[in-house]
């Protein structure tokens, strides 16, 4: 690490990846005394097509191509990733290395007129494009309309006051990182809406061969976060779940005991199949591992088939 030394970060411009971004920046330079860090915002196929949902257009990788580009061929060193979005596989070359401190993993009900959904009456309007949470919404509050809801936080949010929406549900952490944690009237418990896998975290990509900026990433490593999030991507990529399914995974860590909650539902909510484990922290995926054959041995292998094939046809 020599003095005057440079980083680079590849980012998406939405706001809140402008925000992860610049929050990392400010840690590594605050880190690392006389390290410079420069951003590199860029525009990715995801936030081009708009108007689409993303279980149609291809899914996660989608917002993640450019920036890898962008590392591979070294106009970038890293790039910030909220753990939820990315895919589970790297391209060869690159490497999820460091996974940071999760902040609020909930996901928050957002309202100008109810404090919950329990508040709202027959044919009322909740906007997600989250099928994870519609298929929860749906299933405890089948008196309600679910109706997609894309585009970034702002725009969302924009959407609801406008009058298109009675609600929105939105990632707590999300809100919180762009100060608009006042417009959160509620944070949903785990019972009510399990949160995506990684929700929350963020994770730091970099190539895998380099050495001098694995060597600033170090100290932002969150070895709890790490454990809770491996779990939960084991879980999901155990179910081979793309976003065409609803899938929560959701993992605390208390002493050296992993908690486990996971769940595979319809996407209509008329039927979710969860389950739980617990198990040492030093088993973290495996306890991932045997939720999802869990959950897949008692109807989820069922829901994912079904719901792969209405795709196909
Ligand atoms: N899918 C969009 C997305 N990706 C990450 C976050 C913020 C929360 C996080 O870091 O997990 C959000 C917004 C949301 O779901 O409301």
């Amino acid at each position: 690490m020599s003095k005057n030394d440079k980083l680079v970060i590849a980012t998406r411009k939405s706001a809140l990846a402008l925000w992860q971004a610049e929050h990392i920046k400010a840690r590594l330079e605050a880190l690392h005394p006389g390290l410079q860090v420069e951003l590199l915002p860029m525009s990715t196929r995801g936030d081009v097509i708009l108007d689409t949902p993303l279980a149609k257009i291809g899914g996660k990788g989608l917002f993640v191509k450019e920036l890898e580009v962008a590392m591979i061929e070294g106009r970038a060193d890293l790039a910030v990733h909220s753990m939820k979005d990315l895919p589970v596989e790297f391209p060869p070359g690159l490497e999820l290395f460091t996974i940071c401190e999760r902040e609020e993993p909930s996901d928050a009900f957002v309202s100008n007129q109810y404090d919950n959904l329990q508040q709202m009456p027959e044919g009322a309007v909740v906007g997600t494009c989250s099928l994870r949470r519609r298929c929860q919404i749906a299933a405890r509050f089948p008196h309600l309309r679910i109706r997609d809801l894309r585009g970034n936080v702002q725009t969302r949010l924009r959407k609801l006051d406008e009058g298109e929406f009675d609600a929105i549900i939105l990632a707590t952490s999300g809100l919180v990182r762009l100060e608009l944690g006042e417009r959160i009237r509620m944070r949903l418990p785990a019972e009510e809406s399990l949160p995506a896998n990684g929700q929350g975290a963020l994770g730091i990509e970099c190539r895998s061969d380099d050495n001098r900026v694995k060597a600033y990433l170090k100290p932002l490593e969150h070895e709890i976060t790490r454990i809770c999030v491996l779990a939960e991507r084991a879980m999901n990529r155990r179910l081979e779940g793309g976003c065409q399914v609803p899938i929560g995974a959701f993992a605390e860590l208390h002493g050296d005991e992993i908690y486990l909650r996971g769940l595979v539902g319809r996407p209509d909510g008329s039927e979710i199949v969860r389950g739980e484990i617990r198990g040492n922290k030093a088993d973290a995926e495996d306890l991932g591992t045997a939720l999802a054959d869990d959950l897949l041995s008692r109807g989820a292998g069922v829901i994912l088939r079904d719901v792969y094939e209405s795709n196909e046809a």
